[in-house]
């Protein structure tokens, strides 16, 4: 039995390194991973090894991987959060249990299966309770609750351990022969399968998470693209269709972008739109859609406003919080930023929602063609 649940086990070392060899960006986490599916393999088939010296030296070793397994574990699961793991306590605890095991020696398996006990709940309760608030914000509560099922059963098996070898007796139908009672390896393979599968769920999880993200944001500034405006104008459309709920839209165009591209280089460009679009997001409601739809073009539709003109003065805050903005080029020059505005509203008459922001592109037309830097109202 021990050598056919370690095969099983050493399987996920081989579905680790699939998924190591296509997901880069989590290799750090998934390496811990493989390594801890190694050991768990590993101290499964040193129960079932019967070697021609001393039995306890196999157990021990053993209990040594085990450990060694929930420590990886826990230590792929920090990397994952982006959490810092803590290598001197893991050495500390590492040591301490080594003292522990080598203590106990060759006397009773009972002693060494509650030194062993204890030391694993140590590091599955200091991992989870580590990685928790990491884990509720990224992955929220439902995930989070399905991620305590892994820990709970190893806490459950560990803390069986733990209490039977306090109280002198040893789980162990036939210690000789490495054969323990059929429910630990059940437990012993469910909580193997519930950690790996769930681990692997999340690793995909997060790629469709961050795939979904590049295809609505721009990667530059971090607002939604012109995709994701676009959809949020269709659903804004539809409701003005069906309830007449008004909404307003405003077109912003960086001012003479070119030439602070031609005279400060490309990355300082870069780093003026990044800091128009903090601007503008910080200077807008949170129920305000901001968007990058172009190269210096940037669109924010206003839900909440029942007229054009109530745009006006949202958009000559979001003007003067940019003519505020002051970037420093490598010389030390202070590099002055603004930017034209074209406000329009939803009519009852438009026949498509393109007819809302071509108003609006007219408005920033004429905002461009006034001498820039300032707001105009669509044209009538
Ligand atoms: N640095 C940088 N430049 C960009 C990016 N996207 C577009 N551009 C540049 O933005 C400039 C836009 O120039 P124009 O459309 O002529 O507009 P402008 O110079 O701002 O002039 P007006 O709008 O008339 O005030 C072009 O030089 C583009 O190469 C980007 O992501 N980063």
């Amino acid at each position: 039995m021990p050598l056919l649940v370690s095969l099983q086990l050493a399987l996920y070392v081989l579905l680790w390194a699939l998924a190591s060899a296509a997901l880069k960006d989590e290799r750090r986490a998934i390496l811990q991973w493989m390594g801890y599916a190694l050991a768990s393999a590993g101290s499964v088939a040193l129960l079932g090894w019967r070697p021609d010296g001393p039995i306890w030296l196999t157990h021990t070793g053993s209990s040594a991987a085990s450990l060694l397994s929930l420590m990886l574990a826990s230590r792929g699961v920090l990397l994952f959060l982006g959490l810092r793991p803590n290598d001197r306590l893991s050495i500390a605890l590492a040591g301490a249990a080594a003292m522990g095991l080598g203590w106990v020696g060759p006397s009773d398996t009972a002693s060494r299966l509650a030194v062993a006990g204890f030391f694993n709940i140590v590091v599955i309760v200091g991992g989870f309770v580590q990685s928790r608030p990491a884990f509720m914000r990224e992955f929220g509560l439902r995930l989070a609750v399905a991620a305590t099922l892994p820990s709970l059963i190893l806490i459950g098996m560990n803390g069986y351990f733990l209490i039977l070898g306090l109280l002198g007796r040893a789980p162990v139908i036939s210690a000789q022969k490495g054969e323990l009672p059929m429910a630990i390896w059940v437990v012993t393979l469910v909580s193997a399968a519930a950690f790996n599968y769930l681990f692997l769920f999340l690793v995909g999880f997060r790629m469709q998470q961050s795939l979904q993200r590049q295809a609505t944001h721009d990667v530059l500034t971090g607002l939604p693209n012109r995709r994701a405006m676009a959809q949020r104008l269709q659903l804004e459309w539809d409701r003005s269709q069906r309830y007449g709920k008004p909404f307003v839209v405003i077109s912003a165009d960086v001012d003479h972008f070119k030439s602070i591209n031609d005279r400060y280089g490309h990355a300082l460009g870069d780093q003026a739109l990044i800091a128009v679009a903090r601007a503008l997001r910080a200077s807008a409601r949170d129920s305000d859609h901001v968007s990058r739809v172009g190269g210096e073009e940037f669109l924010i539709l206003m839900p909440e406003a029942q007229m054009a003109s109530e745009g006006l003065p949202k958009a000559e805050r979001l003007r003067a919080a940019i003519a505020r903005l002051e970037l420093m080029a490598p010389s030390g020059e202070k590099i002055a930023l603004h930017a034209s505005f074209g406000v329009s509203g939803w009519l009852a008459s438009d026949q498509d929602r393109e007819q809302v922001l071509r108003r609006a592109d007219r408005a920033l037309y004429e905002a461009k063609h006034k001498g820039r830097d300032r707001v105009v109202l669509q044209p009538d």
